[in-house]
């Protein structure tokens, strides 16, 4: 058998995400979020699913710490609900939805586990998106006094924070395909709201510096790979206008104080124009202390005219899909890690999600869910590849610690390394659980 054995210094970890997991939606003083309108409107999110109950982790966290101890893992990464700790948005902090987290950190710091805090992870608060949302430039503001409030209640005792969770996801997929909340489908607004997420994620990074200067800070932008289907020039095109689209319009301004030119001028070719102020890219681009990786599939694409604004067709034959059809690429995590290495340099990486979807349920007690087992094994020898290549890896954060509400695809899509009942809202261990506590235990895996 072969070993792939990790630096003693490897961080291992588990994440999920408020909207996701908690449930009690309009328990303990919190309000709507836009996910909560979003789920609640018919034909948005599979089967009618919403967030209401979802894991019920609200009621139920202690057993999810009992679970992440028996995992043993070093870091627990979850969010915090902006509109269950700030119903408004802006203003009143709300006890009830502040004691909560409280009561989970005091939990997880007793059996020494790590916080890591998400500050965004898509929940905005419907008020805000009453007032246009993150199109409107006032709730950047908006967002630096909630990261305020948060490091005032909790700095002391977390010193691991995220800005924002998948900006790609939060601007682009929600805002000009539609596919998440708010549901809009119109380009300039999608280009408007991912400029105010990086804007806010910079104004959230300077006020962390003043709060809590002995922590650190990132945040998780998405990352796809997409390798060209052949040498032709166009490929390479198709998949270079997508890869800006996906990884670098939000890693250059942050990393390089710039957007990337060829999107921009894409962009303009379908009347959706930046609108950077002055000081924009400085309060962006300032330094943070890791970047987080959100790694799920890549894929073969080749140039299809009218294949999306990129047109860049995805092909794939060669390898296995998950339960969610996306490509099983394990290759396309190490090519993305070495291409950001050789981009960004230095930069200290958090894998801060990687995972897969497979929908196995429980039998006889047991979930026998290998393929999830066979996943990560590729991908960790990937990242191992990476490390091996001088790659700065810190942690490795699996998506996710429990089955939960995934967006537009509801209940139907479990990513879990622990089953989630919800009827019962019972939690059964995976036989992933298992190999994963194993590998997180011994900091190597036999393939
Ligand atoms: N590219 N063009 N697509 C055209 C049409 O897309 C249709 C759908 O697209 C996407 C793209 C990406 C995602 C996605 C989901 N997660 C998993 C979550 N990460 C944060 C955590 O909360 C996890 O649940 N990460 N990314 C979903 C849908």
């Amino acid at each position: 058998m072969t070993t792939i054995e990790f630096p003693k210094s490897m961080k291992w970890g588990a994440a999920t995400a408020a909207y996701q997991i908690e449930g009690a939606a309009d328990k303990g003083g919190r309000a709507p979020s836009i996910w909560d309108t979003f789920s609640h409107t018919p034909g948005n999110v599979k089967n009618g699913d919403n967030g209401d109950y979802a894991c019920d982790s609200y009621h139920k966290y202690e057993e999810d710490v009992q679970l992440l101890k028996e995992l043993g893992v070093d870091v627990y990464r979850f969010s915090i609900s902006w509109p269950r700790v700030i119903p408004q948005g802006k203003g009143e902090v709300n006890p009830e939805g502040v004691a909560y987290y409280q009561r989970l950190i005091d939990s997880l710091l007793e059996n020494g586990i790590e916080p890591m805090i998400t500050l965004y992870h898509w929940d905005l608060p419907q008020t805000l998106q009453d007032q246009g949302g993150w199109e409107n430039r006032d709730t950047v503001e908006a967002f630096q006094e909630y990261a305020k409030a948060m490091y005032e209640a909790f700095g002391d005792q977390v010193k691991n924070w995220i800005t924002i969770n998948e900006p790609w996801c939060a601007s682009f997929l929600s805002n000009y395909l539609g596919v998440h909340a708010p549901g809009k489908q119109d380009l300039q607004a999608a280009v408007d709201v991912a400029h105010h997420l990086l804007l806010a994620h910079g104004k959230a990074v300077e006020a962390f510096r003043e709060m809590i200067p002995d922590g650190e800070i990132g945040y998780a932008p998405n990352a796809d790979w997409l390798e060209p289907f052949s040498s032709a020039e166009e490929d390479h095109e198709a998949c270079r206008r997508e890869m800006q689209w996906k990884v670098e319009w939000f890693m250059d301004p942050v990393f390089k104080g710039t957007y990337p030119d060829l999107l921009q001028s894409i962009f303009a070719d379908n009347n959706a124009y930046l609108k950077v102020e002055e000081g924009d890219m400085e309060t962006i681009s300032q330094p943070i202390d890791f970047m987080g990786i959100n790694y799920y599939s890549g894929s073969i694409a080749r140039y299809k005219e009218g294949s999306g604004l990129f047109e860049a067709e995805p092909i794939w034959v060669d390898y296995d899909k998950t339960d969610i059809g996306w490509p099983v690429y394990s290759e396309g995590f190490y090519k993305l890690l070495t291409y950001i290495h050789q981009q960004y340099g230095e930069v200290p990486i958090y894998i801060t999600e990687n995972g897969a979807c497979y929908n196995h349920e429980v039998e006889n007690g047991i979930v026998n869910d290998q393929p999830r087992i066979d996943y990560l094994k590729k991908h960790l020898t990937a990242l191992h590849r990476a490390m091996k290549s001088g790659v700065p890896i810190k942690g490795y954060i699996l998506w996710s610690l429990l089955d939960n509400f995934e967006w537009a695809e509801g209940y139907s899509k479990r990513f879990g390394s622990v089953h989630v009942n919800y009827r019962t809202f019972e939690r059964t261990k995976k036989e992933s659980y298992y190999w994963y506590q194993q590998t997180v235990h011994n900091n190597w895996f036999e393939i």
